[in-house]
Parts: structure tokens; sequence; C-alpha cells
């Protein structure tokens, strides 16, 4: 019998082919020859299979003539969620990856962040990561942005405009000794932090939330620190940060907050540790540790690929897990190199079999284990798992049709192969390419319905003041 979710709304598409996606008990479940139904609010409203189609379609009024059929190679899964990823670095992600963390950051990441004053610059930069990541599937990001409020709430514009679900987070800072002038007081800190959180709030955007964001230990004061978890409070908002990601950072955390226990322990005494919080990393995490983020709920966001690139250290997810704390992926643009879900895939799979290099008693991730990470594991992470993750009725339908012979493509099918050899190749091998179509909230966002680059007369207004130095697209 089909699940179905009653409710006013009438249906607005109806699919029916392979869906793929996991569930609590189940890494990945695979439904053949399904029949999907999205309402006209964008969510799902029944999931059923194909004999039934034409019971369903009387129950819930629509013609099976309107089913859209998938083909033999093409399949649904959940859209992916990117738990971490920095808008603001994008302009240099591929390079500047050749120091460690904190000369990193120095180096490379306070001079372009700073930036940011232009908004000219940061439409540029924020329009190409939306785009770029929405295309590659991910449905869901967290954004870090910068320290300026006009131009974070001009990523919340943006992602609103593009169809992406996002929480978007205005960096907070009042210490840096490294590149001076980009920091802020603690009253700018905090004042513009409500005045952000208040005009994002305000804009009524249906995908698009605020996430309370200091950067990291090191960079704010604990008097700030203890500001933000009370704003985050009063609000019920979300919260993300850093921790525990490189060893000179843990130390230098413990000669800045010699009252704390630990690194964790210093945001737990700020109000930072919550059930809506996700922090970055974590590769130096004690169990004692992960066991106050399985008090208060706090998840971690794992991100191989930066903690690579930058030789932070090697994320020993098992172990969060057996801890039965919450884990998501995230790409951490820019000190992870690649924008896709499907790079942070393949490098918690890699880093993965590191360990077991390092210890072959080690209890290797499976690949269906970190499909699971990527998208019903992101939304737990960020505590959206109400909205969005997997194919549950009464979920948004946040989806990636996905076609694994797409032409093309970089995939070679020699056979029919089964669905899950379709989604394991997918996940090793394939790209933006094999995703021809990816909806948030029910809505088709690629392909791209609008001319490059254009979307609300908002931003088309902001666009046409700058013409004359806009770069081409
Ligand atoms: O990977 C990282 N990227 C950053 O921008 C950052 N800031 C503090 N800690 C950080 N880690
Ligand atoms: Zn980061």
């Amino acid at each position: 019998m089909a699940h179905a979710h009653r409710t006013t709304a009438a249906i607005s598409h109806v699919f029916r082919g392979t869906f793929i996606h996991s569930t609590q008990k189940t890494a990945v479940q695979i439904l053949e020859d399904a029949l999907l139904g999205v309402n006209a609010e964008g969510k799902i409203a029944f999931i059923g299979t194909g004999v039934d189609l034409h019971k369903l379609a009387q129950a819930f009024g629509f013609s099976p003539s309107e089913v859209t059929q998938l083909t033999q190679h093409e399949f649904f899964m959940p859209g992916m969620v990117d738990t971490h990823i920095h808008a603001s670095q994008y302009s240099y992600a591929g390079t500047a990856l050749d120091l460690p963390l904190l000369q990193w950051l120095n180096t490379y990441t306070f001079p372009v962040e700073s930036r940011f004053k232009d908004l000219d610059f940061a439409n540029r930069v924020y329009t190409r990561v939306v785009k770029r990541t929405l295309r590659n599937g991910t449905t869901t990001a967290c954004y870090f942005a910068t320290i300026h409020s006009d131009a974070s709430l001009l990523l919340g514009q943006i992602a609103n405009d593009f169809g992406q679900r996002a929480l978007v987070g205005k960096v907070c800072m009042d210490r840096n000794e490294g590149v001076k002038h980009y920091k802020e007081t603690i009253q700018e800190s905090q004042e513009e932090t409500s005045r952000f959180i208040a005009e994002l709030l305000n804009k009524k955007y249906p995908l698009v939330k605020p996430i309370v964001t200091p950067r990291f230990a090191l960079s704010c004061t604990g008097a700030l620190l203890g500001q933000l978890g009370a704003i985050a409070k009063n609000n019920n908002l979300h919260i993300q940060s850093h921790i525990s990601e490189n060893v000179e950072e843990v130390n230098l955390v413990k000669e800045l907050f010699p009252e704390s226990e630990s690194y964790t322990d210093v945001y737990h005494r700020h109000n930072l540790l919550t059930d809506k919080t996700v922090m970055a990393h974590g590769c130096y995490l004690s169990d004692k540790e992960l066991d106050l983020f399985r008090e208060t709920g706090a998840s971690v966001s794992h991100c191989p690929n930066s903690n690579i690139a930058l030789c932070s250290g090697l994320l020993d997810v098992r172990n969060v897990l057996n801890h039965k704390v919450k884990l998501g992926l995230g790409t951490d643009v820019a000190g992870g190199y690649s924008a896709s879900m499907l790079d942070a895939v393949r490098r918690t799979l890699d880093t993965s079999k590191v360990l077991t290099i390092q210890d072959p008693e080690y209890n290797t991730l499976t690949f269906e284990e970190v499909f699971r990470l990527a998208t019903l594991g992101g939304s737990q992470a960020l505590s959206l798992d109400d909205q969005t993750g997997n194919f549950e009725v009464g979920k948004d339908f946040d989806a990636l049709r996905v076609n694994v012979a797409a032409p093309g493509a970089p995939i070679d099918l020699i056979q029919c192969e089964e669905p899950k050899i379709l989604l394991e190749k997918f996940l090793n091998l394939g790209d933006d390419r094999n995703i021809v179509e990816v909806f948030v909230a029910g809505r088709m966002v690629v392909p791209f319905t609008e001319p490059v680059d254009s979307c609300t007369a908002e931003s088309k207004s902001l666009r046409s003041l700058h013409l004359s130095t806009q770069h081409p697209t």
C-alpha cells in the first residue's frame, strides 16, 4: 500500500521509476518502479508503486498521462546537503593550498574576504557559487559569508533567487592579529549580527535562513562568543563554527582559553553547543568532547578535501558515529578545493581507507553509508531533517534526477546494471553532466530557467548599477 499524506494541495508532478534514498535503518533503500507525487506546496504527497497507478490517480486527482517516466539508466536520489561551505572563498577555489590553516587564513583568506565590502564583487562571486553548487546537486548549503552584513544579505537573496535551500552566516570575528583590518569591534559584531538576522528573516524567504557564525575560537573574544550564544538562544537560531581542525589551532585555543577544559568546552560555556549547532572538522576531538556533542545534540561537518589539502588531519568518522554524534559532509570551499559534494563523498571514502591502511582492523565506511551522510546525514546535522534529506511523505521534494548514461557524461555503461551499481558508479565516477535535473521544494532549479545571471528585479537593478564594471559570466 502506498504511503500518502492527506492534504488539500493539488498534485503538481508525478514521477515513475527508480528512487534511491536512505532511512534511519537502511543506508541505501531502492524503490523500483515507484510512483512519487509532489504537491503544489513542493511536498511529497505520496509514494507508491507503478501497479497502483490508477488507484493513486483517482485518490490524488491526477491523470496517468501526466506521469513523467524515468528511463532505464535514470534514478532519483535526494539532493545533497553541503553542511559547510565558505561562499566567500569560491573565487580562489583550486588554488592557494600550500600552507597550513593559520598561515593560509592570513595569507589568502582574510585579504580576499575583506573585498566583500564591495557588493559588486560579492554579487559576482556569490552568483557563481550558488549556481555551481546547485548544478552539482547541492540542494541545501550551509554557508559562511564574511563579516559584511549587506554582502551576506545579498548571498541570501541570490540563494533564494536560484531556489537553493540555505543557511547563511554573517561571519563574526573581533580578534585578528594576522590581518588587522579584517575584523570588527565586539559592538559592531553584535549589532551587525542582530541587523543581519532581522533583515534576512524579514525577507521571509521560504528556504533561506540566518545562522549565527562565530568564525572560530581564535578569532573571537570570550565576550563575543557569549553574546552570540545569547543571540542564537533568544532567536532560536542555528549556529556554525569551526573546531579542532589543526594541531597548532588546538594548542593556541588552550593558551587563549586556559579556564576551559577543552576546545569543545569553550563553545559549551558560551551556550554555542545546541541541537542546531554544526561544527566543521573536529579532527582532534577527544571521546569526552564527542560525548558533549552527543549530550547537547551538536553535530560535526566532515570536510575531508580541506583536511587533506591543508594537511590538517584525518577525521575518524567511524568513531564520531559510534558516539552517536550527528555527522554530515562539507566541501569547505576553499580550504577544500572542490565545490562538489560528489568530491566530498569520494574524499570521505578515501580518508576512511587511509585509516584502514594505517590500521587494517579499522571498520571502513561503505559507499552506502557515505551516500547517507551526503543526504539524510547532512539534513540531520543541520536539524533540517523534518524538511529534507530523503523521500518521506510530507518532506519537501529535494531531488536529483540522475542519468548514469547521460550523453557526454564521464560514465560508460557496458551493460544494463542494477540500481545499486548505477548509484555506486554515479558516486564514484559521475559529475554534473549526469545530474540532468535538480529540484528543491518541488521546483525545478536546474537546468536554470532564467538567462544566465538574471534573477529578481532587486538584484538586476544592483547589477545594472554596476554594469560598467561587470565581468562576463
Ligand atoms: O577551513 C577553514 N576555513 C576557514 O575559513 C576558517 N576560519 C577559521 N577556521 C577555518 N577553517
Ligand atoms: Zn571552514
